[in-house]
């Protein structure tokens, strides 16, 4: 498992990485392979600019790793891999000539990989690229279903485990902030909603913020006020690394539990978070509904098997919190200890 930041760039910090250039479409693209020891590599694609080749190649790699860990804590038959492509400009629109031409040259690099990679949807790429990926040639999850839905339920087991570890409670009553109110943060609000919770939104598309509110009887905050507002659990379901060292003593939340991808900016911040008695739920355990919903396709898991699966997010944070707690380390160090034992019995 690599552990790279964007300002370390180690080409060898995973198993593998592949980059793509196709001249007829422009495409420019990076695959990450980090650990396949559990199974072929499984990952999105993610499709944005990037300052640099090398900001392109660290991200992949970084959100590889955490697809290792995700599917090991999970108990999926998947390693960790995860692909950019490199946007010099606004993305063409979905089902576009130029758009399908452009995912049908990544199938064939993808293809080239022999099964090793598996892409499916991430921040920029939609089911119909996943659609286009597969119809060229190359295997693609993703294509179907959109697994948002399946990584709120999952977040919202590992949010009522954190809540019930720290707080000692249910959900009734408890302030719940979810900051971004898209896919996986709309339904994450109306699963506290159904529950008691008293929800408060948040998103840089306030109509977006606002009807998502409206729909859960709750309020809004603006984007700059998160950290800062006064809640019990914060939720993030946005963007990348939104607690820092710089603003971890400004939060009022005892609990952070979202799907967001690399909740925190550094590693040392989990150790602060844990120093000022905030729970901090491990996000790539949080977030795992989705692969577990992709995996579910695979093997024709029935509904009540893909709840259960779900819904045992939460006995897996209930254990990883518990063992934070004996042995006085983060959620963060015993989910990590946790995944690589699980790999370590995997290996060959
Ligand atoms: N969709 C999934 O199944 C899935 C799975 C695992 C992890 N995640 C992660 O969960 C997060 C949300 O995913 P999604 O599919 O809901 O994305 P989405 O694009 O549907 O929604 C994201 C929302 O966040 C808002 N936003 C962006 N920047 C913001 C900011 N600074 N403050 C407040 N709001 C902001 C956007 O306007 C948008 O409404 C992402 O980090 C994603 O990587 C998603």
């Amino acid at each position: 498992m690599s552990s790279t930041t964007p300002d370390a760039l180690d080409l060898f910090a995973g198993e593998q990485v592949i980059t793509c250039r196709d001249d007829a479409t422009g495409l420019r693209a990076v695959i990450a392979i980090d650990d396949t020891t559990l199974g072929p590599g499984f990952g999105g694609v993610r499709w944005r600019p990037y300052p640099s080749q090398a900001a392109a190649v660290a991200e992949a790699q970084r959100l590889a790793a955490a697809m290792t860990l995700k599917h090991a804590l999970a108990d999926l038959p998947y390693g960790g891999a995860k692909s950019v492509v490199i946007a010099d400009g606004p993305l063409p629109l979905d089902g576009s000539p130029e758009r399908v031409r452009l995912m049908e040259a990544y199938s064939r690099f993808i293809a080239r990989t022999g099964g090793t990679y598996i892409p499916g949807v991430d921040m920029g790429t939609t089911m119909s690229d996943m659609q286009t990926i597969r119809d060229a040639g190359a295997r693609a999850f993703c294509d179907e279903v959109d697994p948002g839905p399946y990584t709120a339920a999952g977040a919202y087991a590992a949010m009522r485990a954190g809540v019930r570890h720290r707080l000692g409670s249910g959900m009734d009553g408890v302030r719940v902030l979810v900051q971004g109110a898209g896919h996986v943060g709309a339904a994450l609000a109306a699963l506290a909603a159904a529950d008691g919770a008293q929800v408060t939104v948040s998103d840089i598309d306030p109509p977006r913020a606002a009807a998502v509110a409206e729909s859960v009887g709750g309020t809004t905050v603006a984007p700059d006020e998160v950290i800062a507002a006064d809640c019990d659990v914060l939720a993030p379901c946005a963007v990348a690394r939104v607690i820092t060292s710089d603003n971890v003593a400004d939060l009022k939340a005892s609990v952070v539990a979202g799907a967001a991808n690399d909740t925190l900016d550094t590693p040392e911040v989990a150790q602060q978070l844990a120093a000022a008695g905030v729970t901090f739920v491990p996000d790539f355990m949080a977030n795992a509904g989705g692969v577990i919903q992709v995996h579910a396709g695979q093997v024709g898991w029935s509904e009540e098997e893909l709840r259960d699966r779900l819904e045992r997010i939460g006995d897996r944070v209930e254990q990883v919190l518990v063992g934070a707690d004996e042995r006085d380390v983060t959620p963060v160090r015993a989910a990590l200890d946790l995944a690589a034992a699980h790999i370590e019995s995997h290996r060959r």
